[in-house]
């Protein structure tokens, strides 16, 4: 039966077999490994996914594409907000401590989805998510760059990243107006132990004013803390590298590095 693409879901189903066929090599799916894919649709990525694991979870939240996703025998379907999933339970469901996770997002949550997984980074062996290419941008980006900001530092301080693959709007149907790409992010081995909750107030208040000099941005959130150590606010808030915040949120705590 025929579906037409709903918005606001953010359906835009791949239909280009050699892109397919190559962020499935990007993956490298491996037989019996536990794979999680996030918006599988109407199967383009799902179906070449399962034929090399044989036996996919998948998450959907559109109600007539979850009902026809049962009806795959390997296939286990979650019809769910994937905001609202708990990734270590579903780990534990599938008998593993390290979920691979995968998904063609649905762009208009990309970043909320991006900061749900992040709270279940310690399940995760890898993820692949097909995103707005400028997304992607933030996500990888270098200091002292405009796309240097919160994402970037947030997500730098737990994953390595790398921009695989690129996607032209003609891949898709509907095409997005946008160009996507492929990223590999993959949890570091040994994160710094840092208080999450404060290194992200900390980088929204650096943010926060992002032209301006830290003095502006950060002075004051640092004098209500008490900061009596040593932080060069001479600074933009994007020329100060992800281990410079980690090691300021640190000092804020007292934690020491792991
Ligand atoms: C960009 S489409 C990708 C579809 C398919 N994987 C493909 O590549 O052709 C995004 C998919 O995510 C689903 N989706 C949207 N919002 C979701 C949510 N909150 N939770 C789970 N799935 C969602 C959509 O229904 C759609 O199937």
């Amino acid at each position: 039966m025929q579906h037409v693409a709903r918005k606001r879901f953010g359906q835009h189903f791949l239909t280009d077999p050699a892109i397919i066929d190559a962020i499935v090599r990007a993956i490298d799916p491996r037989p019996g490994q536990a794979m999680v894919e996030i918006g599988p649709g109407l199967a383009a990525l799902t179906q070449p996914l399962v034929e090399r694991l044989g036996r996919l979870a998948v998450i959907e939240l559109d109600r007539d594409l979850a009902a026809r996703l049962r009806k795959h025998p390997q296939l286990s379907v979650t019809e769910a907000d994937v905001l609202q999933v708990d990734f270590a339970a579903l780990a534990a469901s599938l008998g593993t401590t390290k979920l691979r996770v995968a998904g063609n997002l649905p762009y208009n949550i990309s970043t909320p989805i991006l900061f749900h997984l992040l709270q279940y980074v310690d399940s995760v062996q890898d993820q692949h998510f097909m995103l707005q290419k400028e997304v992607i941008a933030r996500m990888v980006a270098r200091p002292a760059t405009s796309d240097y900001g919160r994402l970037t530092v947030m997500l730098q301080w737990r994953y390595e990243m790398e921009d695989v693959l690129f996607v032209p709007p003609q891949a898709f149907d509907p095409p997005p107006k946008v160009d996507s790409a492929v990223v590999r992010m993959v949890p570091l081995a040994q994160p710094a132990a840092v208080d999450e909750k404060l290194l992200s107030e900390l980088v929204q208040a650096a943010f926060s004013q992002r032209r301006k000099l830290l003095r502006h941005s950060l002075g004051k959130w640092l004098e209500q803390r008490q900061f009596a150590g040593a932080f060069d606010l001479q600074r933009r808030a994007e020329e100060v590298p992800v281990a410079e915040y980690v090691a300021l949120a640190q000092a804020l705590t007292g934690t020491e590095r792991a």
